[in-house]
């Protein structure tokens, strides 16, 4: 198979949206990694239960943890007995043996596990999100550049104009109200947006978004 028709190329991550705030999160580390992975939580999903282990906690991330009563920090060694009351584990300690230890336990105890940075361990990656009210997009760029995944998120958050809101609401009030059968709100649904999708491609946010 040469370049052209090879598929390694292909992102095979499977993209979800989890509910997190009725998951309970183990976080291990308390430095400027586990920092971005407990802000990605907070802004993402603020009620989410989340249990820190950490030996010492720098300033930024003492100041975040206890703006949050969901969040509850030990401060201490990590050992296994952690994972039991956790459902994802998210690891950024500073050192790849703990890592690799942490990453197996939790493999042990059955459950899912992102290693801050070592993808490799991983059973998941957080991805770059752009959030506009009710919208939320998440890029993953396959572990390739999470730098590019920032920069498209930047991209995208000034792209998509505000009022994108107004017109999920428009939707989905014209979504409760249909009657009929699926079939026939599937087609109804379909024909409002159409022109969503005939629009040649936007030069700017006005362009696209006319609803
Ligand atoms: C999207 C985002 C989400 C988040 O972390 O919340 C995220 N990394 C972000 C930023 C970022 N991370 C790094 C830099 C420095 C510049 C650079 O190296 O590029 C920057 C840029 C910056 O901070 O400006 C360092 C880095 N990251 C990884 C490695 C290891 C490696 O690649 O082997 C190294 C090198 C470590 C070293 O050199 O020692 C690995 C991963 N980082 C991922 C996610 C997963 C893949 C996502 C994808 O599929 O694209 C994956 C695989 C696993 C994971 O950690 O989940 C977040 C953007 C947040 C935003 O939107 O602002
Ligand atoms: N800081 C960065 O910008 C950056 C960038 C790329 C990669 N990394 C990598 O990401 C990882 C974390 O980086 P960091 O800057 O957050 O490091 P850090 O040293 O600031 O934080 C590591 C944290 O892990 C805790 N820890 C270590 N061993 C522990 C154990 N056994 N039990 C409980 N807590 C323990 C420490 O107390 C500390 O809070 C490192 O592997 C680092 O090389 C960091």
């Amino acid at each position: 198979m040469d370049n052209l028709t090879s598929t390694s190329n292909i992102n095979k991550l499977f993209p979800v949206f989890f509910k997190l705030e009725q998951l309970r999160v183990l976080l291990i580390g308390g430095g400027n990694v586990a920092l971005e992975k407990l802000q990605a939580i907070i802004n993402n999903s603020p009620n989410t239960k989340v249990k820190v282990i950490t030996r010492a906690v720098n300033e930024d991330f003492s100041a975040l943890a206890n703006a949050n009563e969901n969040v509850c920090v030990a401060i201490g060694d990590y050992d296994a007995s952690y994972l039991n009351e956790s459902d994802l584990v998210i690891a950024a300690v500073n050192d790849i043996a703990t890592s690799e230890q942490i990453r197996n336990d939790a493999k042990q105890a059955g459950k899912l596990i992102n290693v801050a940075d070592k993808p490799e361990l991983c059973d998941f990656y957080l991805g770059s999100i752009v959030t506009k009210g009710s919208l939320k997009l998440a890029i993953s760029t396959n572990g390739k550049s999470p730098t590019v995944a920032k920069r498209l998120k930047e991209v995208f958050n000034e792209l998509l104009p505000d009022e994108l809101e107004q017109v999920l609401d428009n939707l989905q009030q014209i979504r409760n109200e249909l009657k009929g059968d699926f079939q026939h709100k599937v087609s109804e649904l379909n024909k409002i947006t159409k022109t969503l999708i005939e629009k040649p491609a936007p030069k700017d946010a006005e362009d696209y978004w006319f609803l």
